[in-house]
């Protein structure tokens, strides 16, 4: 607790009165753990059944789960990299509960880096619907991808933008927006000492202004009868109650809803950002009346406001002809059946699958402009990791199933080649059914195909 700034105990002890004790308290215990089960892969309660960790569910997350932080060490687990489930803090999982988007949908995630709350959206659409995944963090937006593809998600497009960028192109588009915004962090101070370093009253109010800014941002994106949710980390109620009424004042097209779950929480404190009175619909998670982090969700529905102009899909270059005979080629060797109508495009030789309903995304950053299917190599087209994260055995000619205590397991994921009796082609390597990665056999060896930096060396298994 030593290393918590005076300033910050002060505001909180005068904020909070006769809860303060049970508050501070908390700095002393150990924070609860949770995943998520990744829905895109397994049901909740079948995924929680096989995790072979000592879970117990989370009130207010459907597909959540506390973990023992002493007993299991559920990032170091095969299943992790099968994608079956995400670490996340039980706190977290709340703001996209909130959201509720629903299969079909088309859903922006405005601050989505490093991906905990859009693999959450990403399992409730269950593959139907677009889900827009911006973070305008280069760094950040690396870890992003490399989730989404873990989790196997179908339907998602990543760009790297300035959110203010993004308003005219995607005006009245959206039928849920989330912003989980980049706050002072006050809620994660248990579990991340460092953000108490980055701490200051200063640093709160550039925070709320930031924060204020991408709200503006994201309005016009909301069709009218959309669902916009606000979330943070922090306890600071400049940067929740406070920019929420700044905003409402702004925006008369928004009113504040009431918070699904909200039962599982404690109502927002209007009173101590002088905010209206209806804030108190929003909700504060605190770490003494839950087991989890100190997080803030509001939940806006845009009663009016333009309707967006219907926004008719970007032309796109053609696909050059080498390149769909080397990936039709590819389909007929390796999937059961070819994919239904698809629209590709091509960023140098990667291949991607076009996403329906996407507006031309010409002149803003794009990191992944569809499902990304692949490489080109000459007449050769190499599938992505992505793509095999994606698919079942069912759907493939050809898998080479491991169970998890099997050796030869630990050797795939540490690169190397394994000696198989296979038909000779690519070869979809799964983990108890589970997709992991691609393997090619010729002459009798499994040619490893699991991405270099994903590999596991021996300290992994430390
Ligand atoms: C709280 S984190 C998001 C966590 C993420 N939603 C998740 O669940 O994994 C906030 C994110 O906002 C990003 N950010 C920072 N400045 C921003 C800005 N001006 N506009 C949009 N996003 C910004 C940060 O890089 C950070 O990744």
């Amino acid at each position: 607790m030593n290393h918590l700034p005076s300033e910050y105990l002060e505001q909180m002890e005068k904020l909070l009165g006769t809860e303060y004790t049970d508050f501070i308290r908390t700095y002393r215990e150990t924070p609860a753990r949770g995943l998520r089960i990744n829905t895109l892969k397994v049901p909740a309660a079948e995924g929680a059944a096989l995790l072979p960790f000592h879970l117990e569910p989370i009130p207010w997350c459907e597909t959540g789960y506390f973990y023992d932080h002493h007993r299991d060490r559920p990032g170091k687990h095969v299943f992790h990299a099968a994608g079956l489930y995400y670490i996340q803090d039980p706190s977290a999982m709340a703001p996209v509960e909130a959201l509720a988007p629903l299969p079909g949908e088309k859903v922006l995630d405005l601050c989505a880096a490093p991906g905990g709350k859009s693999t959450q959206i990403a399992a409730k659409l269950q593959g139907r619907g677009l889900l827009v995944s911006n973070e305008i963090s280069p760094q950040r937006r690396k870890a992003l991808v490399e989730n989404l593809e873990r989790c196997g998600v179908p339907n998602a497009v990543v760009l790297g933008e300035d959110p203010r960028h993004l308003k005219d192109r995607f005006a009245g588009f959206f039928d849920r927006i989330l912003i989980d915004a980049p706050c002072s962090g006050e809620g994660m101070f248990r579990k991340d000492p460092e953000s108490c370093e980055r701490w200051s009253p200063k640093a709160t109010d550039q925070c709320a202004d930031l924060q204020l800014e991408i709200l503006d941002a994201a309005a016009p994106m909301l069709r009218p009868g959309g669902i916009l949710t606000y979330s943070t980390c922090t306890f600071n109620p400049s940067e929740n109650e406070g920019v929420l009424s700044r905003f409402l004042k702004q925006h008369p097209e928004f009113e504040v809803q009431n918070v699904p779950g909200a039962e599982h929480y404690q109502p927002a404190r209007p009173e101590w950002a002088d905010a209206p009175s209806d804030l108190s619909k929003a909700a504060r998670l605190w770490p003494h009346h839950l087991r989890g982090e100190g997080h803030f969700v509001a939940v806006l529905k845009k009663i009016g406001g333009p309707e967006g102009t219907k926004q008719r899909a970007g032309k796109l270059p053609p696909v050059h002809n080498q390149a769909v005979q080397a990936y039709r080629a590819f389909i007929k060797e390796t999937l059961t059946s070819p994919p239904d109508h698809e629209q590709w495009t091509l960023f140098g030789n990667h291949l991607y699958r076009m996403l329906d309903e996407l507006p031309p995304v010409k002149g803003i950053k794009v990191e992944r402009p569809g499902f990304y299917l692949g490489q080109l190599k000459g007449k050769h087209f190499i599938p992505s990791h992505a793509w095999a994260l994606a698919l079942s055995p069912e759907e493939v000619q050809r898998s080479l199933n491991f169970e998890v205590e099997d050796p030869d397991l630990y050797r795939y994921l540490q690169g190397e080649a394994i000696p198989v009796n296979l038909a000779k082609g690519w070869t979809l390597v799964t983990v108890n059914g589970f997709s992991l990665g691609w393997g090619k056999v010729s002459g009798g060896l499994l040619k490893n195909h699991y991405p270099k930096w994903l590999r596991w060396d021996e300290n992994f298994f430390r």
